[in-house]
């Protein structure tokens, strides 16, 4: 199957960067489709306006709800489609997760819905509910300018998952957070030289004791779980 991609944005050039690397691979051999489109080709005004002040005050700028519905129309269609996934990148989404990028990963179509300023009409949200299946998300405890940045984070952890887009799935499944790893954080990794600039690679792991290095990996993963993330040792 090919997932279809759609980035609404007023910087739909961010969305290049699609075109290359491995997402580029997928685009080429068809696994996924791209289409970046600019909100302010749904305005009619002279200055193609997409904001205006908040309605009972405070700073900044929302996003105006008219041309969202009219690049919905345009771009999703008017009929209710449960299958097309909305997704509106926001601090104040719920926390986007690995099995979250697995579940993303099986669904035919995605719209990213790109927010600037202090954000978007809310009714806009309310009217995408009652027409396809919404997640609003967010990456981390922190504020970016846009959903732009985050939209091509959660496209990369999604698209990667995609049967047939990796070149060796294998080590999909022994990543942290994969389905059926505990969530561990990642050991140590090392690779040739074996010493370099005075330090070593520890020696059970040049020692071709499978068992030895199993446990040694799960010691370290251990370890820096506890240290820096006993959030996920809950
Ligand atoms: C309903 O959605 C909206 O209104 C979105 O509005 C905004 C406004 C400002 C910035 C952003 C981008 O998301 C983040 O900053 C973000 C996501 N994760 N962590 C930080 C989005």
């Amino acid at each position: 199957m090919t997932m279809r991609l759609d980035y609404l944005s007023i910087f739909p050039g961010y969305f290049d960067v699609l075109d290359i690397s491995l997402l580029g691979k997928a685009v080429d051999n068809g696994l996924v489709e791209v289409h970046a489109h600019d909100l302010r080709d749904w305005t009619h005004d002279r200055h193609r306006t997409v904001d205006d002040t908040p309605c009972g005050g405070g700073a900044g700028m929302v996003m105006k709800p008219d041309p969202w519905g009219e690049a919905f129309d345009g771009i999703i269609g008017i009929e209710p489609d449960p299958s097309v996934h909305v997704i509106f990148p926001t601090p104040s989404g719920i926390p986007f997760t690995q099995s979250a990028a697995q579940e993303l990963s099986t669904v035919e179509r995605v719209v990213f819905c790109c927010g600037r300023y202090e954000g978007i009409d809310h009714r806009v949200i309310d009217y995408a509910r009652t027409m396809w299946t919404v997640h609003e998300l967010s990456l981390g405890d922190y504020v970016l300018n846009g959903g732009e940045v985050a939209a091509l984070a959660i496209t990369e952890a999604v698209v990667r998952l995609i049967p047939g887009f990796m070149g060796n799935p294998e080590s999909l499944a022994e990543e942290s957070f994969s389905p059926g790893q505990e969530r561990l954080l990642e050991y140590p990794l090392f690779t040739r030289p074996v010493s370099w600039r005075g330090m070593d690679v520890p020696e059970v792991l040049m020692s071709g004791h499978h068992g030895r290095i199993a446990e040694w990996r799960r010691e370290e993963s251990l370890l820096l779980t506890r240290d820096r993330r006993p959030d996920l040792t809950d």
